[in-house]
Formats: C-alpha cells, structure tokens, sequence
C-alpha cells in the first residue's frame, strides 16, 4: 500500500502542472517522485493522471459537499481534497487509507492544518457517496468551457459529447512496425508474453498501456515504435517516397522522422528543441534506420536542395491528445490557440518555400481546434494560388472513411474506433505545388 509519501509527491506534480508543465515532465521534475519506489511510482502516476483527467468533475462533486467554496489562497486544501476523492471514486483506494493520508498531509503544513477536519468530514462524504455520484457528472464536466464551446460549434453537440467521454478512458499503447516486420508474428509474441495485443487496421498493433514499453518483446531490436494510431496516418499521405530528398519540418520526438525514413526517403528531420532532437537520435539508433538531424528554427531553415516532399507536424495546442496528456485541458488556454495558429500559418508559408515544382506538403497537427486544423489549410489555399489541395481517400488512411472531410482533408476524432481503444485526434491537409 503506497504511504504518504506518494500522496504528497502528487501534489507537488499538480502544483507544476498549474503552473504549467505538462504532466510528464512535471513528474520528471519532481523529487519526491524519484524517490518513491517502483510501486509506490505507478501509484503517484496513475493517481496524478486520473486526478487530472477527471479534474472538473471531481471539483464539481467536491463542490456538492463544501457550504462554502475555499479562499483563493487554499489550493493546496482543494488539491488534497481532489486527490482524495481521485482515491476513492477511481483508483478504488481503501477509504482509511485515502481519508487519513489526505488528514496527515494537511496537518503536515501551517497553511492546510486548520482544514484537516473539513477535509476529513468531506472526504469520508465523497466515499459515501461512491463512484456513481461521479458516473452521473456529464463528461463535458472535464473539460474547460472555451474547448467545449469549440467542439460543440465544429463538430455538434453529439460528436463533442462523445470526444469528452472518450477523454475519460485509458489509452491503449499503438505500435508502428518497420517495413518488412512480420505484424502477426509480434502480436502472437506479445499474446505470449499475456498482452491482449491486436491489429489495427491502419497499420500497427495496438495493446493494452504498460507501465514500461522498454520491457516488450521487439524494444531492442528496434522492430517498431510507439504511436498512436492516428499520428500513424499522416506519413501515408506521402505516397510512395522511396529515394526522394522529405523534411520533416517539427521532428522530435520523432515518430514520423521513423515512418519516413523507415520508408525508403533521404530525410532531414529539424526540430528548434535539442534536448528533443536527442530522442530522435536515440530512435534513429534503437531502430537502425537514418536522418539528417538539424536542430534549427522550421522558420529560418535553408537548406541547400528544396524537397519532393514535406511533412509539417506543427507545434500545436495538441487537444487532440488530452486522451495521453491530461494535463492539457487545464495548461492550454485560448491565448495559446491564437499565438500557435500565427505560428502555424508562417510554418506553412515557409515550408512552401523550401518546396520542389509539383513537391507536396502534408501539414498536420493533433489538435482538434479547427484554428490550427481546417481553417489553416482553407486559409493557405487562399494565400497561395500556386498551390492545390490533393484529396484524401479513405483508402489511404485504412478505411476510415468517416475521417475524410468533404474538403478532403484528414480530421480523425479521439471518438473515432469508439469501443476498440479510440484514437487521437489529428488534422492532415495534402497540398501540391504546381509544377
Ligand atoms: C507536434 S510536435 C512534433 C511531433 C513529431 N513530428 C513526431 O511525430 O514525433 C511539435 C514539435 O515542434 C517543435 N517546434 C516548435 N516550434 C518550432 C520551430 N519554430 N521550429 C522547429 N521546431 C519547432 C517542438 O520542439 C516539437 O518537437
């Protein structure tokens, strides 16, 4: 049974992420986290993850049992009262073991120990209450209202209830094998090895999320990378690029700089993040596969040939991936959203530059804000008549014919494969330059 100790290094995590960290280095960043042991770390993380992942409903609930709502100054009290409820209404914590942990990091500090007994008496209501006071708070509960609204103007009101409800499960983890792997024989492997592994049909093998994907069979040798099965699919919209000069303009950590070069392309992958770039390095190496790694600015880049072919992974507000990072709902405002969408624009204006006649450029981004997705693409078609849209067929993208546009652009939604572990969600927009 994980102690205090786990308890407190979650909220020294949510405190980073308020401030805004994403989760994963907010963990990497904390000490008290690195010191846990093994089990008492799978603890913290999955109790950080789901507090995060459920944050407004939990608040809500939490909410329902306060007279009154907490002083500004108390978000340390609302902190272990969400982390409590978290214990009890999700991870199936024991109820002494969540309610007197939660009292003895209150009484731990000056600021929190006149709350001790509110936070006793709340927390014991909300075990009380059980998880169905939880169930029946709507999914929309979790997200922020400028998302929400968004959503529910783009894709209606029954599509955006079903992206927030698939934002409440567990991912599962995405493989993407190199050419020439035998997909069946890894997933009989992983079938060994007790993994509920199986195909999917875009390419790829999807399993149930583990703890340490260095441990699986394949690891090693490099045989595949993880990936979602959505971020898979841009890539496919290259075509054949076997011995062509592609860029991959945003690269780290490097996922498609994989598919690509795993693909037969001469690939100079840039990233302006080097820290990140060194990931890809480490990718590269693990699956004995080659790029040219620049680490630069996509916006100053010149390089000294132009290209068949790019790929424009844009920096995004990266919704489409609140499924994997949950923290995002709560880190990315819509301040952010306009700043990216300008950064989006000039990347494309740019990459268009660095084009071949007749070369084409796939932009993408793992958002679902239409700012950063359709409206990119309908806006570059405008600024740049030398260019064209190529459609997407479904074909390209296995089958998944409700993820082409009627423009014909690539927009997968985390409700798509609803019942088989959901997907990202992903814009792709196919551009040629004229010849
Ligand atoms: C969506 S991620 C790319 C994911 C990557 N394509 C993959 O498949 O693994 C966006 C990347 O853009 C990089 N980035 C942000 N601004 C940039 C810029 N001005 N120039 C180059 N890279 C940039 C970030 O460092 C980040 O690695």
């Amino acid at each position: 049974m994980a102690g205090v100790a786990a308890r407190r290094a979650v909220l020294e995590i949510l405190d980073r992420v308020w401030e805004g960290a994403p989760l994963d280095e907010a963990i990497a960043k904390t000490r008290p986290f690195e010191h846990l042991e093994g089990p008492d770390r799978g603890f913290a993380r999955l109790l950080a993850t789901q507090t995060l992942r459920r944050r407004g409903a939990l608040d809500h609930l939490i909410g329902e049992f306060l007279d009154r709502p907490l002083p500004k100054k108390s978000a340390r009290v609302m902190d272990i009262l969400r982390i409590a409820a978290a214990q009890l209404l999700i991870l199936e914590t024991p109820a002494h073991a969540a309610v007197s942990t939660s009292v003895e990091l209150a009484n731990e500090r000056g600021e929190t120990q006149g709350y001790a007994k509110l936070i006793n008496a709340i927390a014991r209501k909300i075990g009380e209450a059980g998880k169905e006071a939880l169930e029946k708070i709507p999914a929309r509960t979790d997200t922020p209202s400028w998302m929400w609204r968004a959503w529910e103007r783009q894709f209606g009101p029954v599509v955006a209830k079903a992206i927030a409800e698939a934002h409440r499960e567990t991912p599962p983890l995405d493989l993407t094998f190199k050419p020439g792997e035998d997909v069946e024989a890894w997933i009989a492997r992983f079938k060994e090895a007790g993994l509920d592994a199986r195909p999917l049909a875009m390419g790829g093998a999807r399993l149930p999320l583990v703890s340490d994907v260095t441990a699986l069979p394949g690891f090693e040798d490099g045989a595949w990378w993880v990936q979602d099965a959505a971020a898979s699919l841009p890539v496919k919209l290259l075509g054949d690029i076997a011995g062509k000069v592609v860029f991959d303009l945003c690269a780290a950590p490097g996922g498609k700089t994989l598919q690509l070069a795993a693909a037969g392309a001469r690939v100079t992958a840039v990233d302006k993040s080097g820290a990140r770039m060194e990931r890809v390095s480490e990718n590269l190496a693990r699956t004995k596969l080659t790029a040219d790694i620049v680490e630069d600015d996509a916006l100053r880049f010149k390089p000294a040939e132009k290209a068949d072919a790019i790929l424009l992974d844009a920096p995004c507000t990266a919704t489409g991936t609140i499924r994997r990072h949950p923290d995002i709902p709560w880190s990315k405002g819509e301040t952010a959203l306009a700043a990216l969408a300008e950064l989006q624009s000039k990347m494309i204006d740019h990459a268009l530059s660095l084009l071949k006649p007749g070369g084409l450029l796939v932009y993408c981004v793992c958002s679902l804000q239409r700012e950063e997705g359709e409206r990119q693409a309908k806006a570059a078609l405008a600024r740049h008549p030398e260019i064209e849209r190529v459609p997407v067929t479904a074909a390209e993208i296995g089958g998944l014919d409700k993820a082409v546009t009627r423009e014909g652009d690539m927009r997968t939604l985390p409700s798509m494969l609803a019942g088989e572990g959901e997907m990202d969600g992903f814009f792709a927009a196919r551009l040629r330059l004229s010849a």
